[in-house]
């Protein structure tokens, strides 16, 4: 009854703005859909049972499925209603741009956000002074020093991740969107933690050793919490401990306390460093756990003058919490643009020799570990693979904002139309990005080369802007992604290690020929998903099988 009174209620709003609307009869923050609706959609639709209303917009993703394609059929602008509320879906690049514009007439919906709130508040879910504490606080660690080590430790690590692969070669690899996280785990320690660990595959460790290794202890916790996000949402750190939860479940609980461990130590570890007068750590932790022991230094009579909104300092709790949401937004973005990356490469073997062409243009010492930074300018068709692969599989998908407690006009194709106060407002990236009217008759067709002007001599080649009215993979504007450069410098150097001398193409299955396979694995990159997480991620990487073979035409090995 309730969800009857709370659905025509808020039909009755939809109606009233006068855009076309879509009525779905479950709540996406229902605890229940949460943690099993995709999969509930997923079964019906193999029964042949799902009607086209479920299929199109009952799961966790099916804004990033349906890309455009539901838009050319109800227009830029309509509305989703569902009983805990209205929801706007954009995909006009007008209507977003002025959006983002309007920074407080439509706000970061902290409902949405709310997840993050793991261990606190923190820089992704506060507003106005208080998030401009956390960013100004945070975003100082992302410097081009620091671009320099993330260049660095991603050739490292990609050197590993090949080794790992060769070591595995007897076999398709189905592994790639686990490395891939282990990948960015590894280089997001040594740039924001100061923390270098091997690329090595946790799941080949024995347990006494996963014990006393804190590599491990830090990937697992970071991964788990990462992967049960909603349960922990729903649940809290106190209530994940009930004794009747899964065995998964109350891990969850454990991974939370085992990061917060992980932290407190490295805090420590810099405050230490700091005791012995020693100021020349540049890394996020340390520049945190300095602000904070500053802070503590201050002249009582100071501290009492300080404007508390205004100071631009952090608790412990709120570094703590800024840390995991670095890790957060760090970590699986770009292990699922890789994943998405390597995918797109297999299918499109071309574009592997494309890229090689200009990789080995610009890097002719087989030493990876000496390739300078200074090349990763140079690596624009790289670059061009990175955007064009965001493009067509956004890890994200939605810029998610609320007008809260006021109603707030919009103009849409030119009429104004009034929202009423709590409307969440998704600007579909995945829609904007793929919408004919922006990129042509056939928006899904994989085409780096549409980034790259002038082409012909490398030198000469121009690489578009990472960020347009109708491209903003990064976003743009006040809540442009700090990491943006963090990570397509590690995105272009990955690409770089691996595909100078190596090429790698999709296995094939049950007689299939090649250019099959290619078709296959396309595809499967298309389906996401985002159930039990907040990340749009391909439903079933492991039906990619992946076979890497040096280039015949590379000049060496990867050492
Ligand atoms: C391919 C990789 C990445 C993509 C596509 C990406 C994309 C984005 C987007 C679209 C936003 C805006 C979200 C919104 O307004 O709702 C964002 C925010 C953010 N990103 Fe990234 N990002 C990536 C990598 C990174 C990395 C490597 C880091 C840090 C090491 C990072 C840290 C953040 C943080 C902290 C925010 C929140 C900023 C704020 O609210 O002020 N991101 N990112």
């Amino acid at each position: 009854v309730w969800t009857a009174q709370s659905l025509a209620h808020n039909r009755a709003k939809a109606k009233a703005i006068g855009l076309p609307y879509l009525v779905r009869w479950i709540s996406p923050i229902n605890p229940f859909w949460l943690l099993w609706g995709s999969s509930y959609v997923r079964l019906c639709r193999r029964l042949g049972i799902a009607t086209e209303n479920l299929t199109r917009i009952y799961s966790y993703g099916w804004e990033a499925n349906e890309r455009a394609r539901i838009h050319v059929d109800y227009g830029n602008a309509f509305v989703v209603v569902h009983p805990g509320g209205i929801q706007l879906c954009i995909s006009s690049a007008e209507v977003i741009y002025d959006i983002l514009q309007r920074r407080s007439d439509f706000r970061r919906n902290m409902e949405e956000f709310g997840v993050l709130n793991v261990y606190g508040k923190n820089l992704s879910t506060t507003d106005d002074q208080e998030w401009q504490r956390h960013r100004k606080m945070t975003a100082v660690t992302f410097t081009e020093k620091n671009n320099e080590v993330v260049w660095q430790q991603s050739l490292l690590q990609a050197k590993g991740m090949l080794g790992y692969w060769m070591q595995h070669s007897a076999e398709p690899i189905r592994s790639t969107h686990q490395d891939s996280k282990t990948f960015t785990l590894n280089v997001l320690a040594a740039a924001l933690f100061n923390k270098v660990y091997p690329f090595d595959d946790s799941r080949i460790k024995t347990v006494e050793s996963k014990e006393v290794d804190n590599s491990y202890q830090y990937r697992r916790s970071l991964s788990t919490i990462l992967s049960s996000i909603i349960q922990i949402f729903i649940f809290g750190e106190q209530g994940l401990r009930a004794w009747w939860l899964p065995k998964s479940w109350k891990e969850a609980g454990i991974a939370m306390s085992t990061f917060r461990s992980y932290i407190l130590d490295l805090m420590n570890e810099e405050r230490a460093y700091l005791s012995q007068g020693k100021t020349d750590h540049q890394h996020l932790v340390a520049r945190l756990v300095r602000a904070c022991e500053e802070e503590e230094q201050q002249p009582a009579k100071e501290s009492t003058t300080t404007n508390d909104s205004k100071k631009m300092t952090l608790t412990e709790e709120e570094i703590i919490s800024n840390l995991f949401v670095y890790a957060f937004a760090g970590n699986d973005t770009t292990a699922i643009a890789l994943t998405n990356l390597i995918t797109h490469l297999a299918a499109n073997p071309e574009t592997q020799e494309w890229i090689a062409d200009e990789i080995n243009f610009y890097l002719d010492n087989d030493d990876s570990n000496s390739w300078s930074y200074s090349t990763f300018p140079k690596l624009k068709r790289c670059a061009a693979v990175v955007m064009e692969t965001l493009r067509i599989c956004h890890p994200l998908s939605q810029l998610v904002k609320t007008t809260n407690a006021t109603s707030q006009p919009l103009k849409i194709d030119g009429k104004t139309y009034m929202l009423p106060p709590e409307t969440s407002i998704h600007c579909s990236l995945p829609a904007l990005h793929t919408h004919p009217r922006y990129w042509g008759s056939d928006p899904m067709a994989w085409n780096p080369q549409r980034f790259i002007d002038n082409a012909g001599s490398f030198p000469e080649e121009i690489l578009a802007a990472d960020t347009s009215e109708h491209f903003m993979p990064w976003a743009w504007g006040q809540r442009v992604c700090p990491g943006k450069r963090f990570s397509q410098v590690e995105l272009v150097a990955v690409l770089a290690a691996l595909f100078r001398d190596w090429r790698v193409e999709p296995v094939r299955e049950r007689g299939e020929t090649v250019e099959e396979a290619r078709i296959r694995v396309w595809e499967a990159s298309l389906v996401v998903d985002h159930e039990g997480h907040m990340l749009h991620e391909m439903v079933d990487p492991e039906a990619v099988g992946l076979r890497w073979r040096r280039s015949k035409t590379g000049r060496g090995g990867t050492r």
